[in-house]
């Protein structure tokens, strides 16, 4: 199944979009597997407030062209797309009709890993930025919180093959995280399509 349900999340300031089930359980499946043993995972360093520590995950960096992209001081360079994340961009892109050139890629080994609350809106991803978001392997929550009006918040789990659509204003007014979790659960793969001119 493609596509499939779409769920707008009426957020002001914003547009995202859910789709639970945007690829097949088997597809979703294969998926995590073989990008699981094939990505070139990392974890690296960041510094806060001068200390430096390690990222509470993994990640991978792939794009169709040469730029790099930085973000809380780190500066990832590509690694050319694999089979796997040129289906997973190809389907993407003829179901939504846009094009992507870029994809970091995040491993969540257990309820310990997180990524903490940010926008993406580092320079090189424009204006507006898109970005199209891939689950795959263990469910998480995913938390919004508008950055100027507090009572502003979203919550949603983000399930097995689903893909979560942000663009428009979105990066602008909205912050985003994955909560760490004392849940004993699994791995969880996340892919995010971006535009990096
Ligand atoms: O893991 C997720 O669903 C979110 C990842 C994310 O926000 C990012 O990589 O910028
Ligand atoms: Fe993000």
């Amino acid at each position: 199944m493609l596509l499939g349900r779409a769920i707008n999340l009426d957020m002001i300031d914003a547009d995202v979009i859910y789709y639970p089930n945007f690829f097949s359980t088997k597809d979703a499946d294969t998926y995590f597997n073989s990008l699981l043993k094939n990505l070139h995972w990392q974890q690296d360093s960041i510094i806060i407030y001068g200390k430096t520590h390690l990222q509470p995950r993994l990640t991978a960096f792939y794009a169709s062209n040469k730029n790099r992209y930085k973000y809380s001081n780190i500066v990832m360079t590509p690694n050319p797309f694999t089979g796997d994340l040129l289906k997973i961009k190809d389907t993407i892109e003829s179901e939504l009709k846009i094009n992507f050139t870029s994809c970091l890629a995040n491993l969540y080994r257990d309820g310990k890993d997180s990524n903490g609350w940010h926008a993406d809106n580092e320079k090189e991803l424009g204006e507006n930025p898109v970005i199209a978001s891939v689950s795959l392997g263990a469910e998480r929550v995913f938390h919004f919180k508008h950055k100027f009006n507090k009572e502003q918040k979203r919550s949603l789990t983000l399930q097995h093959g689903s893909l979560l659509l942000m663009k428009g204003k979105t990066q602008a007014y909205w912050l985003h995280q994955i909560p760490k979790t004392k849940k004993d659960i699994e791995k969880r793969i996340n892919l995010t399509f971006r535009i990096i001119a």
